[in-house]
């Protein structure tokens, strides 16, 4: 037997064993096991204690890191070899904030002059946008749409809106959808003699920023003629496919194939962001993620956050064989977090086969949330009383920032409240004993203290870090990248790639003219044509 299904082994039988103790069991049998249970790194921590797990699970769950290398994986991610193998490239988002005096070399050359000279460039431009240095026929720039999608949409859209107090600069809209409803809702509330447009596509080719591109420049151009290209920037590795587009290149800003969509936040895909909070603030966010970084690279494995998260990851997902993951953060302004991390996660790890080509076992769960409280009351009903055990990662601040302090209070004392109802639950006899102080009937009791259990023993991580800032936004967002690249390694998939989004892409392009009232492809299903025909007769 492998060193590797050796550790695998040893964690299935912790797992059969803990199956069986109750939540209420673990704290009983050890009280101060948050103590043990809790890493940290500045005020960053992660508080794991309401895991079903114990210190034989917590040491099996090392030997599996241990046995699968993820500390010779971490190095090979940062040494900039071809880790993404599948498409021969390496991978090196941690480079565009790497600190001063830094070397990152990819095939033998050091990236860094490239990569500060293209920063200092695009938040010069953030910041001649922002004081009106760069602006409109009509003066400053009131608005900006950025047309991007996935990666190129995902990260801005969520940095902007949890980056709200430090947000001075001009507003910020976002369109992805090719539904042309959004870019009509975006474009009907602006005066396209005051908006800047940012183009954001990596590839510079995906179907649905082209098309709402193409449909912003005619916006622009219905009102400006040809003062129009002077209201649009870029961002892409794609410099050719941008020059030809007709965008001049001193607003175009690069970034490198070696940055993946969904780890490209960092690069000038930031733009948004750095227009709307400025370029000292983002550079705070970016030294947050290299001090993340830094940690990730450094920390044992028994102390390193990213680690520990991916670790829990696995219990819950290989070992308990929970599918989904709820990721409710406790701070409004990380509504978009959820959405960003499902993309990173799920489009990273979401795969079947290992790197060699072989069936792999579960890999990536199903990511999903919404903010607490509002999570609250809508579906954690199901996360309390319903069949299927759902793990929750909660993320929280101390302190809130440019809101009321009662109002935090209320916020986090309903997320800690959440984290116990689900782990320690209210028993049938807890039930019965306060239906007859409240004077029930023994009837009524009989049939509602079944309703009224909280079975308990429903698993939560605690995030808890001091404000939300730029510097901790960066932070979380490495912390979570970096938890992927772990759990990756782990189920040794390539966790960057994402062949499974070309086959929808290819045969939408193949649809297109049935679509418009042309023929039909030859061969096609059933099912498909009558969904079209259908589609005409409504069209009328
Ligand atoms: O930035 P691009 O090249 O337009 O791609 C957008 C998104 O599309 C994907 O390639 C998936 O289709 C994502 O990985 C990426 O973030």
């Amino acid at each position: 037997m492998s060193d590797i299904d050796t550790a695998w082994k040893r964690l299935e039988t912790e797992g059969a064993r803990l199956r069986g103790i109750h939540l209420r069991e673990l704290f009983a049998a050890d009280p101060g096991r948050s103590g043990a249970f809790t890493a940290t790194l500045d005020d960053l921590s992660i508080d794991f204690s309401k895991e079903k797990i114990d210190q034989g699970a917590f040491s099996a769950l090392l030997g599996l890191a241990e046995a699968t290398g993820v500390a010779s994986c971490r190095e090979a991610l940062f040494s900039g070899a071809p880790i993404n193998l599948t498409e021969g490239r390496a991978v090196q988002h941690m480079a565009l904030r790497a600190p001063e005096g830094a070397v990152v070399e990819i095939d033998g050359a050091d990236v860094m002059p490239e990569v500060r000279a293209t920063l200092d460039r695009f938040l010069a431009f953030a910041e001649d946008v922002r004081s009106g240095a760069y602006a409109a026929a009509d003066g400053p720039f009131t608005d900006v749409i950025n047309i991007g999608i996935g990666g190129s949409d995902l990260g801005p859209v969520m940095a902007t809106r949890a980056l709200r107090p430090d947000h001075d600069g001009p507003r910020l809209h976002f369109v992805s959808n090719v539904d042309g409803g959004h870019i009509a809702d975006v474009t009907a509330t602006l005066d396209p003699k005051r908006t800047l447009v940012i183009v954001a596509s990596k590839t510079f080719t995906t179907l649905e920023t082209m098309a709402n591109a193409d449909t912003a420049r005619a916006w622009l151009s219905a009102a400006l003629g040809d003062g129009a290209g002077a209201h649009m920037a870029a961002v892409s590795t794609n410099l050719e496919a941008t020059a030809a587009y007709g965008i001049d290149a001193s607003r175009v800003f690069g970034f490198w194939d070696w940055v993946g969509g969904r780890y490209s936040l960092w690069s000038a895909i930031g733009l948004p962001v750095a227009i709307a909070v400025g370029a000292q603030a983002f550079r705070a966010f970016l030294a947050g993620a290299a001090a993340m970084d830094a940690h990730f690279r450094e920390a044992p494995l028994a102390h390193n956050l990213p680690v520990l998260l991916a670790l829990i990851g696995v219990w819950r997902r290989n070992v308990m064989g929970w599918r989904t993951v709820g990721l409710i953060p406790y701070d409004q302004r990380l509504e978009r977090f959820p959405a960003y991390v499902q993309q990173l996660d799920m489009e990273s790890n979401g795969k079947s086969v290992t790197r060699e080509g072989r069936p792999a076992g579960a890999t990536g769960p199903v990511i999903w949330g919404e903010p607490g409280t509002n999570a609250q009351h809508s579906f954690f009903q199901l996360i309390h009383q319903g069949a299927d055990t759902v793990p929750v990662d909660f993320i929280a601040a101390a302190t809130p920032r440019g809101a009321d302090q009662h109002h935090h209070e209320l916020l986090l004392a309903n997320c800690l409240a959440q984290g116990q109802a689900l782990a320690f639950g209210k028993s049938e006899a807890e039930v019965r004993a306060d239906m007859e102080a409240e004077g029930k009937s023994a009837a009524e009791i009989e049939m509602i203290a079944p309703h009224r259990v909280f079975p308990g023993d429903r698993p939560t991580t605690t995030i808890l870090h001091r404000a939300l800032t730029p510097y901790a936004l960066g932070r979380l967002v490495a912390l979570y990248e970096h938890k992927v690249f772990v759990q990756g390694a782990i189920w040794n998939v390539n966790s960057y790639d994402q062949w499974g989004v070309e086959l929808g892409k290819v045969l939408a392009k193949a649809l297109i003219p049935a679509v418009k009232g042309e023929a039909l492809p030859e061969g096609l299903d059933g099912s498909t044509a009558g969904l079209i025909a259908r589609i005409h007769d409504l069209k009328g």
